[in-house]
């Protein structure tokens, strides 16, 4: 899986796209790959990445190589904050657009199971793993159009994400590359910033929205942590006690989601 840390405390944000877009050219020059595919959700992470996988694939056609990005909106049914991914998709200005609603492949896989027999504890754990199924989903349908199309599925992970393991398993977490990787949460908006993203989506508060119970639920809530504290923690800055516990709690038990499966010996 590309789920890694390797964060830096003091970062150019000019320098930083550069990188991370010669990265995304590189990858697919080397791959022999010649799409990039991106959900893009309203916030402020695939808005980044969305951004840098268009200036990518322009430059390499002003090298004059085949390079092509499809933009993919993958709402569940109606999304409540819809807008915000219409003005990230403006922002970005993307080859394509794809849009393909994950709610009636997600729900129908979700009723197959209860009719095999899988019975859940209550509404909210049924949720729960319904928010997971939407993760996955969307996940089969950027391969399904990287398939297609000879292209590389990129993940948005950051530093903050992966240190928290907050992204499902083969999920979002699953992916051909992750240029924002290393990035704590601060950076990846100082990227936005810099890219000349709308400062709405830039100032965004995160949110998964994965699940129906709860829409629009705060990263921050679901991880009882704030994202300025887990910045803090990996920009080796002070962090209060009761958050620096959550955060090598929580590091602790998602240890599995950074490696690969388990072997035997
Ligand atoms: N110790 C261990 N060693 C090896 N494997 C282990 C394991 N413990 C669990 N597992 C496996 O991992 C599974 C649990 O992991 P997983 O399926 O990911 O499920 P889980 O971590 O329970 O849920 C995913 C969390 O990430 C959040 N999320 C998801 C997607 C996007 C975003 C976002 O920020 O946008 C956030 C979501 O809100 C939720 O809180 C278990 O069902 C089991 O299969
Ligand atoms: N409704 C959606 N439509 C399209 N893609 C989505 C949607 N929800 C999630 N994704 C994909 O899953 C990724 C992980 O979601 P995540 O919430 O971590 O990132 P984000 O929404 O871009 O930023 P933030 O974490 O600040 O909310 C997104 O970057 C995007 O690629
Ligand atoms: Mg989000």
């Amino acid at each position: 899986m590309g789920v890694q840390l390797r964060s830096r405390t003091n970062v150019d944000a000019r320098h930083e796209l550069e990188r991370r877009r010669d990265f995304l050219c590189a990858a697919m020059r080397e791959s022999g790959q010649h799409t990039l595919v991106l959900g893009i959700s309203g916030g402020v992470d695939s808005t980044v990445a969305g951004r840098l996988a268009q200036l990518a694939v322009e430059q390499l056609r002003e090298e004059g190589e085949q390079a092509w990005f499809v933009a993919m909106r993958l709402p569940y049914g109606v999304q409540q904050d819809a807008e915000d991914a219409e003005r990230a998709l403006a922002f970005i200005q993307p080859d394509e657009v794809l849009e393909v609603n994950m709610q009636a492949g997600s729900d129908a896989l979700l009723e197959a199971l209860e009719s095999g027999g899988l019975a859940f504890t209550d509404a909210h754990q049924r949720d729960f793993v319904l928010g997971n199924i939407k993760a996955r989903q969307r996940m089969v349908v950027q391969y399904a159009v990287a398939g297609a199309r000879g292209g590389l599925v990129i993940g948005t992970d950051q530093a903050a994400e992966a240190l928290m393991g907050f992204f499902t398993k083969y999920g979002d977490g699953a992916c051909d590359v992750a240029p924002l990787t290393g990035l704590t949460k601060r950076q990846v908006r100082l990227l936005g910033q810099q890219l000349g993203a709308p400062a709405e989506l830039v100032d965004k508060a995160p949110t998964a929205d994965l699940e129906s119970l709860a829409p629009q639920k705060l990263d921050e809530v679901a991880l009882g942590v704030s994202y300025d504290e887990i910045d803090a923690f990996l920009e080796n800055r002070d962090v209060s006690r009761p958050a620096f516990d959550t955060i090598v709690t929580t590091y602790r038990r998602t240890e599995h989601k950074r490696q690969l499966p388990l072997t035997p010996d």
